[in-house]
């Protein structure tokens, strides 16, 4: 017996371990789990005995994490093998399941020092614009914290002089035009700056995303299968936002605060050291407040991303089949399961907002502690006449200025603790090799190519469901230049077989070649070159049809108007796409939904003739479709097919009258294959029982209608 566990949450700090059993299954006896130490619970064991009495299905298991630290939300099949009724295992969580065992992204617990030195990498292509950034942010705070000291000497000289009108009016007159000139250049400094880090941060966002989403497209395609697509699309939108401003506006921000808090407390102790030693006595406590807000702040953002990329991915899919929702009538139910995705972010929210409260309440109290604190022991020292009134003006002023750099300096260290998170979401994302790189291996002279398929003694389980075999030890030829038809019953693994011709997956054992090569061993781009394709769903893209078109040849821009236009005409399209007002270039909409199935088809045939591929591969190319339409797309398709070798998978068996040959799919095998005629005159064989069943269904069908 074979059983499935799912694993909804791992987390450090285990609170409550939850197991829900599908019904007429019980626990052996008490779960136990056992988790380890803070650094090492990434490798804690969970263990459980479990009975069943009926079929294998899905269990839920989900882990609480006691607080926010390293929350993983991921969900990971694990299979239980038994001969029994009573199964047993052990599961591993988290990282212990290497990447390659699993392929789903398992967030790591960072490592500031790794991150650290890797968000400031991301700075390197746009080191001469930061260099003149942090060049300008120098002058700007020498600027802002020179401005306190003078300011004191412009109240002394006020305070000294008070008696002396002219003397006082003429210090003061060169003091200001002075103060302006410094605080221009000091403004316009911080202008360059803050324009400098705009630019630099947007290209250094740029360039993120643009690797990020290579790294996604060049991943095998079994790892979609395993990741969220709402997920993806977050990382590469909101996670590279974030990392990117840490780099600049962020780093820029917190240089500026420690430049500025290194130079106030420096001129505290300059102004007077005795109060400077006094006030500071406050710093190190704030500081330790700060570096376990900016901690638990961490692991809330990426609580909170996981959290956004859940509800995003709901949001994705439910918009991207909106036909379908409506269809259901489900817009209340699918709002409500948004809106409790999007109540984890609210309530990871409030915690942040609890947290965020907290420390600005402290830091704003210790704030007005420190200018108590100083006005007091100032006042003191003014009335012994150790300190003049310039003096304690100058020292309250730097005072603000060291509160509201250390103010900045906690909100520079949460901000960056939130690019630390995102990072790490982007590392993974990013450090993840595909299974098979898809530009390497051989490329065979295009004229030497007959496409002579085989498939030998070919294994195949879905990675994600390694249980369930799809093939065992199938074996077919399809000989260059014919057309052979697959037929089976649903699931039989029609669509499968193609998939792997196309080398979307790797066969578990025995291997399928093309004029003797395998396709292992082939370059998987040149590949897909020569293999053609129309399916029942064609994708178009959300561009004109004239580039949708293009789409399928080598280099688009390379091809001719006539040449277009020759493929539309074979493909039966030229008619109706010049009918449209803007022809060749109406933009099909999403998935091509202005478009009927049929012209989305002749769109596709006209797609795969400009290819010109050796192997076709049609995936129930006409089953959805009415008389006119069919007849239409008929034609262009044994057009299409003309001298290419052809598989077809086809439901409607009337379809593949002309194939060369029929296989027949049925138990992960190939259960019959021969000619049309010659498999419909074996009465007990498998072809004759789906025919007479889908003729069976068809008379049926008609009868209904009457
Ligand atoms: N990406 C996938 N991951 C896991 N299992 C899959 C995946 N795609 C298909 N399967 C499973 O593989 C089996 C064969 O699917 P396949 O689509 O090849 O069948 P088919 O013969 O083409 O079916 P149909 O005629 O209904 O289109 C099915 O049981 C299906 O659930």
């Amino acid at each position: 017996m074979t059983m499935w566990l799912l694993i909804r949450v791992s987390g450090t700090y285990l609170q409550r371990l939850r197991l829900t059993l599908p019904g007429r299954c019980s626990l052996d006896h008490s779960m136990s789990f056992s988790v380890g130490s803070r650094k090492t619970t990434h490798r804690s064991r969970v263990s459980c005995s479990l009975r069943s009495s009926s079929k294998p299905q899905p269990w839920a298991l989900s882990y609480r994490p006691l607080f926010l630290h390293t929350p993983t939300c991921t969900r990971m099949p694990i299979a239980f093998a038994g001969s029994s009724a009573t199964s047993r295992a052990t599961l591993s969580t988290g990282a212990e399941k290497s990447q390659s065992d699993t392929g789903i992204i398992q967030p790591k617990t960072p490592v500031p020092l790794n991150d650290v030195k890797r968000i400031l990498g991301l700075a390197q292509s746009e080191k001469w614009r930061l260099t003149a950034a942090v060049g300008f942010l120098a002058v700007s705070s020498a600027v802002s914290m020179s401005a306190p000291f003078f300011l004191g000497k412009v109240i002394d000289t006020i305070y000294n002089s008070a008696a002396d009108t002219d003397t006082m009016t003429a210090s003061l007159t060169s003091l200001c035009i002075t103060l302006t000139g410094v605080f221009l250049c000091g403004g316009a400094a911080n202008a360059a700056r803050v324009y400098l880090m705009q630019i630099s941060g947007q290209k250094i966002v740029r360039n993120l995303r643009a690797s990020v989403f290579s790294s996604i497209l060049t991943q095998e395609v079994a790892f979609f299968d395993r990741n969220r697509t709402g997920e993806l699309i977050n990382r590469l939108s909101a996670d590279t936002a974030i990392v990117g401003r840490s780099v600049t506006d962020n780093l820029s921000d917190g240089l500026r605060a420690v430049a500025q808090a290194i130079a106030g407390v420096s001129m505290m102790f300059y102004v007077s050291p005795s109060l400077a030693g006094f006030v500071l006595m406050i710093v190190p406590p704030l500081a330790i407040l700060a570096a376990g807000y900016g901690r638990y702040l961490r692991s809330i953002s990426k609580c909170t991303q996981e959290a956004l990329a859940e509800a995003t991915q709901l949001a994705e899919e439910r918009i991207g089949n909106l036909r379908t929702v409506r269809a259901f009538g489900k817009e209340l139910s699918e709002v409500s399961a948004y809106t409790q995705k999007t109540d984890e972010v609210l309530s990871l929210a409030k915690k942040e907002a609890v947290l965020r409260a907290g420390f600005f309440g402290a830091t704003g109290l210790s704030g007005n502690i420190m200018i108590l604190s100083v006005l007091y022991k100032g006042g003191l020292l003014m009335a012994s006449h150790h300190m003049t009134v310039g003096e304690l003006s100058s020292f309250l002023m730097y005072t603000f200025w060291v509160g509201i750099s250390i103010a900045g300096l906690s909100s520079f260290y949460s901000e960056m603790m939130k690019g630390f998170g995102a990072g790490t979401r982007l590392w993974e994302l990013l450090d993840r090799k595909p299974e098979f790189p898809l530009n390497e291996g051989l490329v065979l002279p295009t004229d030497q190519i007959r496409g002579h398929i085989e498939f030998c003694d070919v294994s195949f389980a879905y990675p994600t469901r390694k249980e369930a075999s799809i093939f065992k030890n199938l074996s077919l030829v399809v000989p260059a230049g014919t057309v052979m038809a697959v037929v089976g019953s649903s699931g039989s693994g029609k669509s499968t077989m193609v998939s792997l011709l196309l080398r979307l997956y790797d066969t578990d054992l025995g291997n399928i070649t093309i004029d003797g090569y395998d396709i292992r061993d082939l370059n998987p781009y040149w590949l897909r070159s020569q293999i053609g394709t129309v399916s029942q769903e064609p994708v178009l893209f959300s561009t004109s049809i004239r580039e949708n078109i293009t789409y399928g040849a080598v280099n688009p821009d390379a091809v001719t108007t006539e040449e277009i236009y020759r493929v539309a005409r074979v493909a039966n399209a030229y008619e109706f796409i010049q009918a449209f007002p803007n022809g060749f270039n109406t933009v099909v909409g999403e998935k091509g939904i202005l478009l009927s199935g049929g012209q989305k088809q002749r769109i596709a045939i006209a797609r795969a003739l400009l290819k010109n591929p050796v192997i076709l591969l049609l995936d129930e190319a006409t089953s959805a479709l009415d008389a006119e339409n069919e007849s239409l797309v008929q034609e262009a398709l044994e057009r299409l097919m003309d001298g290419r070798t052809v598989v077809i998978i086809a439901h409607r068996l009337s379809t593949i009258k002309n194939a060369d040959a029929v296989a027949v799919l049925d138990q992960c095998r190939v259960a019959e294959c021969g000619q049309h005629l010659e498999l419909l005159s074996n009465k007990d064989g498998l072809f004759r029982k789906l025919m007479e069943k889908q003729a069976f269904l068809q008379e049926e069908h008609s009868r209904a209608l009457g």
